[in-house]
């Protein structure tokens, strides 16, 4: 399924937070989403999910406007991973991942094979079923957020929105998580501060400054050296090529 943004742009009072951003992934695409601190990827995320209206523009998943789609349709479709997303408390994992089967239940309907297929590769595919009857409030950081995608990954989405889904993650899994993520055979647009783990992991990188779309493209056309400097005001040597996946970026103090 494709995501296709035109001309968003959203803010709050007098505040311009997402500025004309026109933005695309195809089919089976992996995107990553990186800038500063501030510069508004979380905020877009939240426009592409349709979880924010924005004040201009349009969002259109599949051909279709997601404006004009009902929010349990969209749901069906469109998983978002929030960063640092809070759980109820007393719930087991196999509960809190269940809850991604939501959008696919009618109220009288029961628990389908289905339903009970999905919530399982889920717990497997991010390596918790060990968890499942453990209490959500008792996982460490890198385990909820764990959690949170196998919950996202039981609603079975064709598109999914990650917004730094690493958080509190150990390399192992930060590693784990983004190949996982680039080979599902679905879209996403995942929001990453490593620069390094994007340039592994994503097809395509869209750098946003202010609100606005500085750069996108491939991540060896678009992660250069005077890129890193004049958006992340950093000093590197970019070696290698994303293509060769031998890219590094090296940051000098
Ligand atoms: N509801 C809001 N009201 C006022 N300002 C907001 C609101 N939401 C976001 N902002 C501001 O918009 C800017 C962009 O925020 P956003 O969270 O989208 O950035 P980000 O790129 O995800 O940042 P980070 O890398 O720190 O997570 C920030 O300056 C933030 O303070």
């Amino acid at each position: 399924m494709s995501v296709v943004a035109e001309h968003l742009s959203w803010g709050v009072g007098r505040k311009t937070i997402v500025s004309d951003v026109s933005i695309s992934a195809a089919p089976g695409e992996t995107v990553g989403l990186v800038g500063p601190n501030g510069s508004g990827k979380s905020s877009l995320l939240r426009l592409l999910a349709g979880l924010k209206r924005p004040l201009d523009g349009s969002v259109t998943i599949c051909g279709r406007n997601i404006a004009q789609v009902s929010r349990r349709s969209l749901s069906r479709q469109v998983a978002f991973v929030q960063q640092s997303a809070v759980t109820e408390t007393s719930v087991s994992v196999l509960d809190v991942v269940r809850l991604g089967r939501t959008p696919h239940r009618s109220a009288l309907a029961g628990w389908s094979a289905e339903d009970e297929t999905a919530v399982a590769g889920a717990l497997r595919r991010v390596n918790v079923l060990g968890y499942a009857a453990q209490s959500w409030q008792t996982l460490s950081g890198g385990e909820r957020q764990r959690v949170h995608i196998a919950r996202a990954l039981a609603q079975t989405p064709q598109v999914m929105f990650l917004d730094e889904p690493t958080n509190h993650l150990d390399i192992h899994h930060q590693i784990e998580i983004l190949r996982m993520v680039r080979d599902l055979d679905l879209t996403s647009v995942v929001a990453l501060h490593d620069l390094n783990l994007a340039a592994m992991f994503c097809d395509k990188i869209v750098v946003l400054q202010s609100g606005s779309v500085f750069a996108s493209g491939t991540p060896e056309n678009v992660l250069t050296e005077t890129l890193l400097k004049s958006v992340f005001k950093v000093t590197a040597d970019v070696t290698g090529s994303a293509a060769g996946a031998d890219m590094h970026i090296r940051f000098r103090p």
